[in-house]
């Protein structure tokens, strides 16, 4: 496993966990703080965002790519998760604009040597509680409902990497996309109840020109299937302005995402209206709320959200 090594557009790779450490440390000993985003790779300009915003927060920024076997279910799509892990550089270059100043990339092992049992004490047991792992951290209350219902192992994987990737990088500042909120929330309490002395902040949902947020498994999508899933920040969207316009039953809010959705050809795991802050299920709105969505298009599970704050 190279230790660091030189990518495209000039770009520092380190791939050693024990060298990530000692970069970290070093820039810290020269002063400026760092900033850290933790991706799964396969780059778009929601994680620009982020890049964007740790550059903005600390003198250097370093973007971690790791797809965490320890997430998924064994019934989830790690084999076909969207992978640039043969070459990180592919998203920069993505960008165009970027690759003189892009951050350095941390990469502790691919998803490929993962599958293949590879151990780089990483949370390498797909879920499981299997040899190379036994350390879990659970954040229990907030990992329940919305994709903790369908995900069962998702948030525990979450957590105990990102623990991980703190230990390893020793960031002042952490950024997370708010797409995924749960999980940013979850994030913060993990934070905050472990007295990790680190920021988290979440910025908004970047989309499409046409309104459907970015991710990953987007590629995924067939064009019949990208068509439809336009469904969820188009009938999100409505939602919100019907709160705006004084709507507060949650249950008509619910039952008419879920029919757009369903029309359209998804097939919806979840539409949930809850608290900004606690997570907890809302009945009718009278506070800052989040709706959220996962809906299944083929077999590609999407997620999206619309802030709503009255
Ligand atoms: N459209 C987006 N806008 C803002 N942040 C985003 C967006 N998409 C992803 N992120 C954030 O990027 C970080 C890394 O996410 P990840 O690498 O899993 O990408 P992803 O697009 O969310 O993948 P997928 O949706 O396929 O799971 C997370 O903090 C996530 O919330
Ligand atoms: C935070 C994360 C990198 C942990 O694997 C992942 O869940 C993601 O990309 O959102
Ligand atoms: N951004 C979420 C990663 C996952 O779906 O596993």
């Amino acid at each position: 496993m190279a230790a660091a090594e030189e990518g495209g557009g000039g770009m520092a790779v380190i791939r050693d966990k024990g060298e990530m450490r000692s970069w970290s440390r070093s820039r810290r000993k020269a002063g400026g703080g760092l900033a850290l985003v933790p991706t799964m790779g396969y780059l778009h300009r929601g994680h620009l965002s982020l890049v964007e915003e740790a550059k903005k927060r600390a003198q250097f920024a370093v973007v971690s790519i790791y797809v965490n076997p320890g997430q998924f279910a064994p019934t989830e799509d790690l084999d076909s998760y969207p992978s640039d892990l043969q070459g990180t550089s592919v998203g920069w270059r993505r960008w165009g604009s970027m690759p003189s100043s892009a951050p350095p990339t941390f990469t502790t092992m691919g998803k490929a040597a993962a599958l293949e049992g590879k151990l780089v004490s990483c949370v390498e047991d797909r879920g499981g509680e299997g040899a190379g792992h036994e350390t879990w951290i659970r954040v229990e209350r907030l990992e329940k409902g919305l994709c903790g219902s369908s995900r069962p192992v998702f948030f525990r994987g979450v957590a105990t990497v990102v623990a991980k990737l703190f230990n390893i990088v020793e960031p002042d500042v952490v950024v997370f996309g708010k797409k995924d909120y749960q999980q940013w929330r979850i994030i913060r309490r993990m934070v905050r109840d472990l007295d990790f002395a680190i920021d988290v902040v979440g910025l908004e949902v970047v989309r499409e020109i046409d309104g459907l947020a970015m991710s990953s498994r987007n590629v995924l999508l067939s064009p019949t299937e990208r068509q439809q899933a336009l469904s969820i920040s188009e009938s999100l969207l409505k939602a919100k302005v019907a709160v705006e316009n004084g709507e507060t039953s949650c249950e008509g809010l619910k039952a008419s995402v879920t029919w757009s959705i369903t029309q359209a050809g998804g097939r919806v795991d979840y539409a949930e209206i809850v608290d900004q802050e606690n997570l907890g299920v809302v009945k009718r709105i009278r506070s800052p709320v989040v709706f959220c969505v996962a809906a299944w298009f083929g077999k590609v599970r999407l997620i999206d959200n619309v802030e709503i704050s009255l």
